[in-house]
């Protein structure tokens, strides 16, 4: 019998990570080695998201995580700053990331899978997890080539910190591979409330919505003479991300380098 996959998971008690947990109890191939997390230093993680089948502690200090442990993965599910940290750590203890924390620049990326590359330890980094995501970023893209007139909206929960999402910025930036760089809408518009016309990212505008209900979502507007195109995808459960996430950490164990986005390694 091949030995299972060993996980820990950063933020464990959190959205993200506690369905992260559940996942990896119910997955045949992986197991739950830890957590890390901000409080509740030793207690089992069981114990504080209200589940049963695994005695896996909490670590709120990453690196005795990673001594006590030995993980061949780490997820991370935290936030910008913790999540570098714990990237770094991973990185440092040869420890492969999968990372779907948010916040991540290309500039970050670049230095992380420098390293990476020197020490051939693989890992991959995805804003959205989410297949349907992934196919709309993919969709985007290609459609971009058509209609570089293009307006990107994602709605979120109301806890949500960072603005705009992830996925949003890395759907701006596959879209600006194939879009014709354009300034878009009228040259001599104004904001009379500012804000109202959204970030800008190279001319294509982001907006960004933060309400009670939501979970994730993004649509992806294609401006043309006389037709609309528009490309939706509704996470309606955090589950949704699940699939991918699995993915990655399988695919992890393959990769010798750092991967920026699902769609790089996806079949
Ligand atoms: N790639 C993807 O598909 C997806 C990515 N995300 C991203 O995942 C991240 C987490 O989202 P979400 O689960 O909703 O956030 P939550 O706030 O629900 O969870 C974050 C958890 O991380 C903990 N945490 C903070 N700092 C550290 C640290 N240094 N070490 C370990 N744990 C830490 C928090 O503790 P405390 O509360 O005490 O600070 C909390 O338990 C966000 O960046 C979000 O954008 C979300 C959904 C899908
Ligand atoms: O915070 C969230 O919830 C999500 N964050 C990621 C992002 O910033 O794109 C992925 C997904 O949209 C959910």
């Amino acid at each position: 019998m091949t030995e299972k996959i060993k996980i820990a998971v950063a933020g464990a008690r959190g959205r993200m990570g506690s369905e992260t947990v559940r996942m990896i109890l119910n997955h045949p191939e992986f197991e739950l080695v830890g957590a890390a997390d901000t409080k509740y230093d030793g207690e089992k993680i069981a114990d504080k998201i209200g589940i049963l089948g695994t005695d896996a502690r909490i670590y709120t200090d990453i690196e005795q995580l990673f001594t006590a442990t030995a993980p061949d993965v780490l997820i991370d599910f935290t936030n910008p700053e913790s999540g570098k940290h714990n990237l770094q750590q991973a990185i440092d203890y040869g420890v492969r990331p999968v990372i779907g924390t948010s916040g991540f620049t290309n500039e970050d990326v670049a230095v992380f899978k420098e390293q990476m590359d020197a020490k051939k330890l693989g890992g991959i980094i995805a804003p959205n997890f989410a297949i349907g995501a992934v196919l709309v970023m993919k969709f985007s893209q290609l459609a971009a080539k058509y209609f570089p007139d293009v307006e990107i909206i994602e709605l979120h929960h109301d806890k949500k910190k960072d603005a705009p999402s992830g996925t949003a910025v890395k759907t701006a930036e596959l879209i600006s591979k194939t879009r014709q760089a354009k300034i878009q809408g009228a040259p001599d518009e104004k904001e009379t409330l500012q804000g109202a016309r959204g970030a800008d990212y190279e001319g294509m505008r982001i907006h960004s919505i933060r309400l009670p209900g939501l979970i994730a979502h993004q649509e992806v507007l294609f401006g043309g003479k006389g037709e609309l195109l528009t490309l939706r995808h509704d996470s309606m459960d955090r589950a949704s991300f699940m699939t991918g996430v699995a993915y990655a950490v399988k695919t992890s164990m393959a990769l010798d380098t750092l991967v920026y986005g699902l769609e790089n390694v996806l079949d």
